[in-house]
């Protein structure tokens, strides 16, 4: 027999008693329990309670581990899941969207708001598969979301939503992090910008590590040393509002280490090697070969 999360329909059909009592148990349901759709679950709990959650993903034991480490509720269908919440966030990767549009497109209405995280999926993509009168936000999280340190590019029709529907988006992304409103057109950048991002960042504090352990520091003392510094780094972005160039500037002493460790990063192509990442990561966003 097919699984439940593989075909295109509901697997049961919806009792329409049971369909209003699902609706008034949770706000926001998950479909998808991977890295994102955790991260964000594990942020979002900072703020709201187990009860304003429900979540489903196709591995039952995943769904009982989650259920007792979070108290969160799980749906054994994504139809039941979409049912169960106003705010269905698809924390699935793109390959499946297909299948998951199919199995909630009879459930979703023109009240609930559908987050979608696939980065190339337009709202249009989203909107063709469920309706076009229905309303979709395009997001791009990032795994910090996990730590309450996450960023989220958003995207949206503002004429789409209510006020008190763009509050709780807004709260539902500030709950784990950042949340900046862009133009659906700049989604793509936001990805390269900070979807994808925090993996070249574990690449830096991993070989900046690499090169201190070579010198005898402790590899557990090595990733403190670099990843405060990281995080620090960060937030005198965040917080001085000072030029990132100027901040480098302050630390290169004339004569000194760092100006010859910059040099050496410059002669060896670090900034291109960034640049050329965002080229690259845009190109797979936007479908460009
Ligand atoms: N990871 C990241 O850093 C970021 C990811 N995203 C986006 O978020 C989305 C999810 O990514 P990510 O969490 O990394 O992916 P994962 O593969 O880690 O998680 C996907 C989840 O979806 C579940 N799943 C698979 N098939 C179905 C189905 N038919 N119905 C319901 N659930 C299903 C998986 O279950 P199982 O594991 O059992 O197959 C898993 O729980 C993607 O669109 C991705 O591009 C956006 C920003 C950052
Ligand atoms: O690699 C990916 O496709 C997803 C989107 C952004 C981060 N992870």
């Amino acid at each position: 027999m097919a699984c439940r999360y593989c075909t295109g329909t509901p697997y049961f059909k919806i009792d329409v008693n049971r369909q209003k009592e699902w609706r008034v148990m949770a706000k926001i349901g998950f479909i998808g329990m991977g890295n994102m759709g955790y991260a964000m679950l594990k942020g979002a709990l900072k703020i709201f309670s187990p009860e304003d959650i429900v979540f489903t993903c196709p591995s039952e034991s995943r769904r009982e581990s989650i259920k007792a480490e979070t108290g969160v509720d799980y749906a054994q269908s994504n139809a039941e899941c979409a049912n169960r919440a106003k705010y269905i966030v698809l924390a699935v990767k793109p390959q499946v969207y297909d299948v998951v549009l199919k199995n909630i497109h009879d459930i979703v209405t023109q009240e609930h708001v559908i987050i979608s995280l696939a980065p190339n999926k337009t709202i249009e993509d989203v909107t063709k598969s469920l309706g076009t009168d229905k309303r979709v936000v395009r997001a791009m999280p990032n795994t910090p979301a996990l730590v309450g340190e996450g960023m989220t590019g958003i995207s949206y029709d503002d004429n789409a939503f209510t006020f008190e529907e763009k509050d709780m988006i807004n709260e539902f992304f500030n709950s784990f992090g950042r949340v900046v409103k862009v133009n659906e057109s700049l989604m793509s950048a936001v990805v390269c910008a900070s979807g994808s991002s925090p993996a070249y960042v574990y690449m830096f504090i991993e070989a900046l590590a690499d090169g201190v352990v070579q010198y005898g520091i402790p590899r557990s003392q090595a990733y403190e040393l670099v990843a405060q510094t990281v995080l620090g780094s960060a937030k005198m972005v965040l917080e001085t509002g000072e030029h990132p160039g100027m901040l480098k500037d302050k630390v290169c002493s004339p004569g000194g280490t760092t100006i010859r460790a910059v040099a050496a990063l410059e002669a060896n192509g670090f900034r291109n090697a960034l640049i050329k990442a965002s080229d690259e990561c845009y190109k797979k966003c936007t479908g460009e070969k």
